[in-house]
């Protein structure tokens, strides 16, 4: 299936997700993350779920990163660029919920993309090769290209792939696992 195509199909599925639902499969999600081979990493990479749009609810996650006194980074977008700045998550960091519904942090200490080693990635739909859909704005695109390539890079998804995406380009970069309430998958 086309790109396109995609973002309308899992926008539909996600609209049927109940609070319930999202809730329990956002803790399955956050509970495979214990299985992978990642906890000798320092510097983690997370999204801060937007709300509206039924994302899956990191805070889990988080709660697991914090729990093992990790590094977390969070970012803020500019949708002028379309480039995203990133920051220590910190005890003071005051978060704000933009326009978009992005919760993000207002200011703080900034962190180099280069000191990034687990990233975990937003998506709307995936394929068996590990290609991602976001909403089309190429912000994970542009963001993961200026990662380090040993990066791991962890797409979370309440649902399974799909075989094919039709229109995958250059610039798209491929996740190394997906996690879904269903188990891991690795590419
Ligand atoms: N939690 C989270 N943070 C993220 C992303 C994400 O997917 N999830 N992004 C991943 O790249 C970037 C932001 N990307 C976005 C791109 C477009 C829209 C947007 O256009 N929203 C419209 C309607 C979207 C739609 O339904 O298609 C709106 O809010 O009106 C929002 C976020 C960076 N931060
Ligand atoms: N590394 C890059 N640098 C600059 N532009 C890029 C890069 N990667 C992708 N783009 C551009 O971003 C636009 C959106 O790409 P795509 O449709 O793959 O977005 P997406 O993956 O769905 O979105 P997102 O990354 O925000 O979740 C395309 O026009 C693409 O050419």
């Amino acid at each position: 299936m086309l790109k396109a195509d995609l973002r309308t199909k899992y926008k539909a599925l996600r609209k049927q997700l109940t609070f319930d639902e999202i809730m329990n499969d956002s803790l399955i999600i956050a509970n495979h993350c214990i299985d992978l081979p990642i906890w000798d990493k320092t510097y983690f990479h997370l999204f801060l779920p937007i709300e509206k749009q039924k994302e899956i609810n990191t805070e889990f996650i988080l709660q697991i990163l914090a729990g093992r006194d990790k590094e977390i980074v969070i970012s803020k977008s500019n949708f002028e660029d379309l480039s995203m700045t990133h920051y220590l998550l910190t005890d003071n960091t005051t978060i704000k919920v933009n326009s978009y519904g992005i919760p993000e942090p207002v200011d703080g200490i900034e962190v180099p993309i280069n000191k990034i080693e687990v990233i975990f990635v937003p998506l709307l739909a995936y394929d068996k090769k590990g290609n991602r859909v976001g909403y089309g704005k190429g912000f994970y695109d542009k963001f993961l290209s200026k990662c380090k390539t040993e990066s791991i890079k962890i797409g979370l998804s309440y649902f399974d792939p799909e075989d094919v995406i039709d229109d995958i380009q250059d610039n798209d970069i491929k996740l190394d696992y997906c996690i879904t309430p269903f188990g891991v998958i690795k590419f």
